[in-house]
């Protein structure tokens, strides 16, 4: 478990992290989000210890990191996978921070495989690509065993397999009972990984929740309807008190309406339905709401090109 409590840090005028409480719970994937700047690597460097806090306190199984001996031991975390003497074999690399950490040899050997750099494993780090460099650094975080792991943007860069794999690596760590942290930007991705959520904005607390009831609080649910007969429909939804938007593509809208109410509605008027699905709004859709306005820097496009969707727009 990582326990923060009232944790601030400033840098001069600049307030990174605000008096942010939370904790992260073993036994699930604890997803870290927040815009650009929000704090989320100001954050997970003070838990590891990497800055110190100008306010507040931080537990890593109820103890101050500062105070753990072989910390690999407690905490394992991949921050910068970058961060890799370049010069030093993917072994030695690990085998220095076993070293420092008590940690037997062979353990090296284990992560090594487990991350899949066994064929590379004399070959200098400086040679590797983002992707198994990613793998490097997992493999660092693993060396101790840790009950705790850390992952600060762990997708960066990869590709569909390694993101695969790096997801099946957190539920898995997940699923043996240990704390898992990670931060990224990736939405979609986070959505599959991670069953809990915290998310800050300016360095402050903005949600800390299931997955689930995140994206239900923050997102809109609607039913879309398709149908030959929309004048009639629409009056029948009126009459029933049933508001409809018209929405493009000769699609209606209704917003947390019931699909069952609606299918009843329209067979009892004989009305032909060609559609009628309920839809949620994804994650990225509700981080985008909820964070809106905690966006450090907005681009000021004035016609956003179609890829972006409708995601870009802000409420009010
Ligand atoms: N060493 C530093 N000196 C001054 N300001 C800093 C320093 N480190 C971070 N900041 C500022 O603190 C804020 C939080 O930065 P941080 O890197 O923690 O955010 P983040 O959520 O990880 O962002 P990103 O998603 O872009 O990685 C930003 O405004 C950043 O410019």
């Amino acid at each position: 478990m990582i326990e923060v409590e009232g944790l601030t840090k400033r840098y001069g005028e600049k307030v990174a992290v605000n008096e942010l409480s939370f904790a992260v719970r073993p036994g699930i994937v604890t997803g870290f989000l927040g815009p650009n700047g929000a704090g989320k690597s100001t954050t997970m460097r003070m838990i590891l210890g990497l800055d110190r806090p100008t306010a507040g306190d931080v537990r890593i199984d109820g103890m101050h990191y500062d105070g753990l001996r072989d910390p690999l031991k407690y905490i394992g975390a991949l921050l910068d996978a970058t961060a890799v003497h370049g010069g030093r074999s993917a072994f030695n690399h690990l085998l220095c921070l076993a070293q420092s950490n008590g940690i037997p040899k062979a353990r090296v050997h284990e992560v090594l495989d487990t991350v899949g750099l066994t064929p590379v494993a004399r070959k200098k780090a400086k040679g590797f690509s983002l992707g198994m460099g990613q793998r490097l650094g997992i493999a660092g975080a693993l060396l101790g065993d840790p009950r705790i792991l850390m992952f600060d943007e762990p997708v960066n860069g990869l590709d569909p397999e390694g993101i695969h794999w790096i997801r099946n690596v957190m539920k898995s760590l997940a699923a043996q009972g240990r704390t898992v942290f990670v931060s990224s930007h990736l939405m979609s991705e986070m959505a599959l990984t991670a069953d809990h959520l915290v998310v800050i904005g300016q360095g402050r607390l903005l949600a800390d929740t299931s997955m689930a009831d995140f994206i239900q609080r923050n997102s809109r649910s609607y039913v879309r309807i398709r149908t030959p007969q929309r004048e009639r429909l629409f009056d029948v939804l009126y009459e029933a008190g049933v508001t409809v938007v018209e929405t493009g593509g000769g699609a209606l809208e209704v917003d947390g309406g019931k699909p069952e109410r609606i299918g009843e509605l329209a067979a009892r008027h004989q009305i032909v339905l060609h559609e009628l699905s309920p839809r949620q709004a994804s994650l990225e859709e509700a981080f985008m709401r909820l964070t809106a306005e905690s966006v450090e820097y907005h681009a000021h496009a004035e016609t956003p090109p179609n890829e972006w969707g409708d995601g870009w727009k802000r409420e009010g």
